[in-house]
């Protein structure tokens, strides 16, 4: 602690002396938490916990400003899992106005999963955060070791396994990039996103110590079959482990990749107090290990006492252990190293880590770090930073995370009607009835679509398509596509019916979790293809190779389309050849089945009386405005009926009361499948649909931009309930999750709960309620919508008897142009 000063006056609690990095001063900080865990020595207990609260940051999630011009995954994931750790060992839990270790843990955790990146090397973390910065293109594995590593223990602590998913995912990309290597088990150092299949083949042993320990809470909170997997890789680990081992008898642990040759730096000097750290906590979780661990941590912690007897006051200790003296170095590292060894020889004598469950006193979070998701801005913190401009990269796509509570309390801070900074940019939110009938409806020529909500759809859609015109061109292509939304049309469930057949083939029926969002996902593909070029992209059942692309290219449009309608027009300008790319293959699947129409006549699909492309050819548009129009209504209608229909299966999955009356009104319809006009009749069922709809609406947030200086009817005043003159050229966003659709004052105080029977009462309703839009722009598809999320309720329910939740805690939901779920929607089934 000679080297720490951070509890000294003028010093910073939580930060080394330069040139030691803010990570190790984490691991130090995690250091101490151990010294008191195997000593029950409390000396250093203050200052361990000081230094943990005051690098938090100012949103809870160890992203401080001083550091995150800087900071990797990796430096964060250390402070992440020294606050696993106090969760695990209860040490002392911090005053209840303070952040608690669980939830910081789950904030490292959740900001960390936002950025898994699936565009480059087909997943992993990167390990910059951000863009610019040295190593934005490298994926290494202690980034991936360390976000592993909490994912898993965080499973085995709170049982979700939701945590446990992503400790899979990070394990498996790591197997198939060969990182990790499946067979010898070693973990090299990592690769440039510019050629993914060339490691860089350094191995440390801090690698393999985050993703030992990671293995064996898996094996321990896991059962079955999968343990049985879990317990193979943490054997196999340990096996690989052994490469760190030198000596007569192969048994100090030593930093092979540098060491022998003199030449670790700084931070390599550390590695091995967290190899030794790990391996001893290891043998709690999968005791067999203990058996091949205690001996060479034994050896080790012998041969590093003999190299502390260097430096001034001949207590320093070396970095190489095999000297049998000491080596001349001395450093923060060296001392934490031999301190873990040393302590690790006492794991027998500690009690076991605590969970949830047994024992755990700490405070969890699940949401935690959502307002600093995706955070781009390094500069900007969480105070002035708009949520909805943040920008994550999860699960399936990139979007902003997003919370409605923080949604709230802006509102509440700054008034309904308030101007707020978004990357640099100065924009109006409101959360207005009233400015949104103007900007929608009465005044909708002032607010053309323009700004954000432009540059989100441009790069995709192009100049000419519904979604990027205004004026006599979008009116054009509405009254072109407005006969294909007639009633006849959107009845027939024939067409529909087929590709739900497919969805309810590929439900899992023995109990066992799935994720519904996917699915719905790829049924929404299926179903719009087929409806609107009368050939489906097939994915629930073969997709061709072409479909396949197609479907890629559509997910990686939609989230780069997403990305750029945040940093608006300099990234537009910016060229993106992959997007370019994506869109251009995108459309050349339209243009095929386009040609296949002009050159053989109509739809080779006869089974059906209606298919969208060959009643637009009719009208005799040029090819390419017609795919513009074709793709714009995949754009507008795949993931927003998806959105909407897993918003609905999420509630339902926690209200077994609104499934049971769902299936009461079901009951009086008969064996039958319901008609459109049966489905419109169901009044529960519709309620069920508008709830969800109402609380999480899948097209989350909107915006115009002014043409004009004009003038909006609230918002300005001193309590702003008088008009607002607005200058020309002004984006007004507005947000229908979170804030409008959870208005208090017109749902009650029970807003935020699900209740399908709120719509029964004499509930009215009208610019507060808007998850289709309002005013002439209105979704044109609503009725379509409605009809295919009805009937496939309708289905699912007559398959099966209940939908049980498989992810508990507040949902972690992104934005990208749709609302999705960002760790999907774990459900499983009661069959019938
Ligand atoms: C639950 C499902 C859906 C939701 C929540 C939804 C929501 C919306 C919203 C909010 C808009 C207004 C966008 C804006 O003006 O910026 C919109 C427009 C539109 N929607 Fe939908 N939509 C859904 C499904 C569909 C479907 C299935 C289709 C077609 C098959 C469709 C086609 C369109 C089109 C073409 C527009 C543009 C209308 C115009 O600008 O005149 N939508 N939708």
């Amino acid at each position: 602690m000679s080297f720490y000063g951070g509890h000294k006056q003028g010093g910073t609690p939580g930060l080394l002396p330069a040139p030691y990095y803010w990570w190790e001063a984490g691991a130090l900080m995690g250091a101490l938490v151990d010294y008191w865990y195997y000593t029950g020595d409390t000396k250093w207990n203050d200052v361990a916990e000081e230094g943990l609260l005051f690098q938090v940051g100012p949103n809870n999630d160890y992203m401080p400003p001083n550091q995150t011009r800087t900071e990797g995954n990796d430096d964060q994931g250390f402070w992440g899992m020294a606050v696993m750790t106090a969760a695990e060992y209860r040490f002392q839990d911090p005053a209840p106005n303070k952040p608690q270790w669980l939830g910081l843990a789950q904030a490292v955790f959740n900001t960390q999963a936002a950025r898994w990146d699936p565009h480059e090397c087909g997943g992993g973390l990167r390990w910059q955060i951000f863009t610019w910065n040295n190593g934005y293109d490298y994926k290494n594995s202690i980034s991936q070791g360390c976000f592993f590593n909490i994912a898993a223990r965080l499973a085995l602590y709170t049982g979700n396994q939701s945590y446990a998913a992503w400790a899979d995912r990070a394990w498996d990309w790591m197997a198939s990039t060969k990182l990790l290597d499946p067979e010898s088990y070693y973990v090299y150092d990592g690769m440039h996103t510019t050629d993914c299949s060339r490691i860089t083949p350094y191995q440390w042993s801090y690698n393999a110590g985050a993703f030992l320990l990671g293995a064996a809470a898996m094996y321990n909170s896991s059962e079955g079959h999968t343990r049985e997997i879990w317990r193979e890789r943490v054997d196999g680990l340990l096996n690989g482990t052994m490469v760190f081992f030198a000596g007569p008898d192969a048994n100090i642990i030593s930093e092979v990749a540098c060491e022998p040759v003199g030449l670790c730096d700084l931070d390599q000097q550390s590695f091995k107090a967290y190899l030794a750290r790990w391996m001893a906590a290891t043998i709690k979780w999968a005791p067999w290990t203990g058996d091949r661990i205690r001996p060479l941590l034994e050896a080790s912690a012998e041969a590093a006492l003999m190299s502390c007897v260097g430096g001034d006051n001949k207590r320093m200790c070396g970095h190489n252990w095999t000297a049998g003296k000491w080596d001349g170095l001395t450093g923060v590292g060296q001392q934490m190293a031999a301190m873990e060894v040393l302590l690790a020889n006492m794991i027998d004598s500690v009690p076991a880590p605590v969970t949830e469950k047994k024992g755990g006193t700490s405070a969890g979070d699940p949401g935690a770090g959502g307002s600093d998701m995706g955070r781009t801005d390094p500069f900007s913190m969480s105070k002035a930073q708009d949520p909805e401009t943040a920008r994550t990269v999860a699960g399936r796509a990139r979007g902003p995370a997003l919370l409605p509570q923080h949604f709230s309390a802006l509102f509440e801070r700054h008034g309904q009607t308030y101007y707020g900074k978004a990357l640099g940019r100065w924009i109006l939110l409101t959360n207005e009835p009233e400015n949104i009938k103007t900007v929608l409806g009465t005044n909708m020529y002032d607010w053309p679509i323009d700004g954000p909500r432009l540059f989100a759809a441009l790069p995709v859609l192009g100049p000419r398509s519904i979604f990027t015109t205004n004026g006599q061109e979008w009116f054009a292509a509405r009254t072109m596509m407005r006969p294909a939304f007639v009633r006849d049309q959107v009845s027939d469930l024939k067409c529909f019916g087929k590709h739900i057949d497919n969805f309810l083939a590929v439900i899992p029926r023995d109990g066992s979790t799935f994720d519904i969002q996917e699915l719905i996902l790829k049924l929404t593909m299926d179903s719009s293809t087929d409806f609107l070029l009368g050939h489906s992209t097939n994915s629930l059942v073969y997709a061709s190779p072409e479909a396949l692309q197609f479907y890629r290219d559509f997910e990686y449009a939609s989230s780069e389309a997403a990305v750029r309608s945040l940093l608006g027009p300099i990234l537009h300008y910016l060229p993106h050849p992959k997007l370019k790319k994506s869109a251009q293959r995108l459309r050349q699947y339209i243009r095929f089945y386009l040609r296949k129409v002009t050159d053989k006549g109509p739809s080779e699909t006869k089974d059906r009386s209606y298919v969208f492309i060959d009643e637009l050819l009719k009208l005799k548009p040029t090819e390419d405005y017609l795919i513009d129009q074709i793709l714009s209504v995949i754009v507008a209608g795949r993931d927003t009926t998806a959105s909407g229909l897993s918003a609905i299966f999420y509630c339902l999955a926690r209200h077994p009361d609104a499934v049971k009356r769902l299936k009461g009104e079901m009951a009086q319809l008969g064996a039958e499948n319901p008609t459109w006009e049966q489905l419109k009749q169901m009044k529960y069922l519709n309620n069920v649909i508008k709830e969800a709809m109402r609380l999480f609406p899948p097209i989350s947030t909107n915006s115009r931009t002014s043409n004009k200086e004009t003038i909006l009817p609230v918002g300005g005043g001193t309590d702003g309930s008088e008009p607002l003159l607005v200058a020309k050229g002004t984006s007004l966003r507005w947000s229908t999750y979170g804030t409008l659709h959870r208005r208090k004052d017109m749902y009650g105080a029970d807003a935020d709960e699900f209740r399908p029977e709120r719509w029964e009462s004499n509930l009215r309703v009208g610019w507060e309620y808007i998850p289709f839009s309002g005013g002439p722009r209105i979704c044109i598809g609503q009725q379509f919508a409605l009809t295919q999320m009805s009937y496939t309720l309708f289905r699912f329910f007559k398959m099966v008897n209940g939908i049980e939740a498989r992810d508990t805690g507040e949902p972690l939901l992104q934005s990208n142009l749709t609302l999705s779920f960002a760790k999907g929607c774990m459900v499983a089934v009661k069959p019938e």
